[in-house]
């Protein structure tokens, strides 16, 4: 596939001027995130020959999106800033200056549309190629850079790269949301959001004992914020997606009652929790090896509703700390009864949540982390069911299809709802082709037998 870059725009917040700069103090849950990049791609298939044109995308798509960008990032202004460390600081924080832009690149590629927002076997490097990477060596990363992709007569896609140590998954889609929002309405003029999208941007509602930010602080190691690179990523690494329906998940949650030898009552059958037991276990039989090697399952839990006060849906930062499973060994995953053994770890884990406050939970981690042995073996989910990342519409129809670009370089699974919102979950993941074939194929016999 050739990708070309046409243009590079710079975007201003459109805001009331301000001559200091704004400066967001980063809060516990976004130290935990500092050299972490957050990227996403949404795919929107353009219909009819007039819309799909490179005339329209030109005149009509780019303009309407550079404009609505601005008004939204007048909404979300530490999107438009970069991330600081002085030296007399004891943590870094957000600044936004005056002058700040986000970069808009506008490519063009050749590729076929269908297979490169198809959910079918499809070469991992492809989709990377459609979201920007921040510069490596830079010490003050930017906070968001974004990419339209024209693939001309067929439909376009938006990249999204987003600094962690600025916002989880959630804001991220919430930000996204917004600007389809702004953009399919159409106006001009500065516009109110919706309730269930206006950004709440006041950090003072994190209620957490402040010594728990030291603890992140010295996780973290070396004082730098430089993202690394996501490096080349291999022409023998494949990206699938894949749908386990509503129908699938109930009969995964029927599976891990007949196999467990636990009541029912005390196990937590949750989509996610068989979504990613189910996956888990699928990857390790796929991989093999000696049942004796260190394995570990990761996910992050969204805090927003467990919090004293709680915070808001809309909040503008990170609230998700990662929850892990430490300990494990292959084996215990690789038999016959390998998934009802995933299904219990997990729900137990989630089940721990609203048992546990974050300071049990943080410490948990730290000590988890410092105990994990070299070479284990990582599970992890990026994204969530809960997002609603398909019912984005800037006016030209709901994405068909929604892709966690980072998940090809660190083997974690990624998670959304399904499009047609009918239940159940959209999975993926990147593996090498040999290793593929074999997951697709477990994949796929576990949900007949
Ligand atoms: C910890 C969890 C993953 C556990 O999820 P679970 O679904 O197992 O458990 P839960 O207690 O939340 O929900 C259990 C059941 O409650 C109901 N339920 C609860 N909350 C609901 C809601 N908001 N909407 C609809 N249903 C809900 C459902 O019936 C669900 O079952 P059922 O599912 O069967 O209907 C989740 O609580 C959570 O925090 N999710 C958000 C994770 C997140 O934001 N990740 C993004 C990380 S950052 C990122 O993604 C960036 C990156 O990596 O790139």
């Amino acid at each position: 596939m050739v990708l070309n870059v046409i243009k590079i725009s710079h975007i201003s917040p459109s805001t009331d001027s301000f001559s200091d700069p704004l400066v967001v103090p980063l809060t516990f849950f976004d130290l935990k995130w500092l050299k972490d990049s957050v990227q996403q791609v949404v795919f929107y298939k353009l219909t009819d020959s007039s819309s799909s044109s490179r005339d329209f995308f030109y005149s009509v798509i780019i303009p309407k999106l550079e404009t609505s960008l601005s008004l939204v990032l007048g909404h979300f202004l530490p999107l438009a800033g970069h991330v600081t460390w002085n030296p007399q600081d004891p943590k870094p924080c957000i600044v936004v200056s005056p002058h700040d832009t986000v970069s808009l690149t506008i490519s063009e590629s050749n590729a076929d549309f269908t297979n490169i927002s198809g959910k079918g076997i499809r070469l991992a490097k492809e989709t990377r190629s459609l979201v920007q990477e921040f510069p490596a060596s830079c010490d003050s990363p930017r906070v968001l850079s974004l990419q339209v992709t024209l693939f001309p007569n067929q439909g376009l896609s938006i990249g999204i790269t987003a600094n962690h140590a600025v916002m989880d998954g959630k804001t991220v889609v919430n930000f996204y949301k917004s600007w389809a929002y702004i953009c399919k309405s159409q106006t001009h003029g500065n516009i109110l959001l919706p309730d269930d999208l206006t950004p709440r941007l006041d950090r003072t509602i994190i209620n957490v004992p402040s010594c728990l930010e030291a603890k992140m602080l010295e996780l973290q190691g070396e004082r730098t914020l430089k993202i690394p690179q996501a490096g080349e990523i291999g022409h023998d690494i494949f990206r699938i997606t894949l749908e386990l329906t509503r129908e699938n998940v109930e009969k995964l949650k029927v599976r891990a009652k007949n196999e467990s030898t636990r009541a029912c009552a005390d196990l937590y059958l949750s989509t996610f929790v068989l979504a990613y037991a189910y996956m888990w276990t699928c990857l390790l039989k796929t991989r093999g090896g000696h049942g004796e090697r260190p394995v570990r399952l990761m996910y992050a839990a969204d805090f927003r509703n467990r919090l004293d006060p709680p915070v808001h849906e809309t909040y503008v930062g990170n609230c998700v700390f990662p929850i892990g499973c430490f300990g494990h060994e292959a084996k215990t995953f690789l038999g016959e009864d390998g998934f009802v053994k995933a299904v219990e770890i997990l729900g137990d884990s989630v089940k721990g949540l609203s048992l546990l406050g974050i300071e049990e939970l943080c410490e948990l981690y730290v000590e988890g982390k410092k105990r994990v042995k070299p070479g284990t073996q990582l599970g992890t989910i990026a994204g969530s069911n809960r997002f609603g990342l398909y019912g984005s519409d800037f006016g030209w129809g709901n994405p068909v299809n929604t892709e966690f670009v980072s998940i090809d370089r660190n083997e974690a699974f990624s998670m959304s709802e399904r499009r047609d919102r009918s239940g159940g979950v959209q999975v993926g993941l990147c593996l090498k082709k040999h290793e593929m074939d074999i997951f697709v194929s477990l994949f796929n016999d576990g949900l007949v037998n």
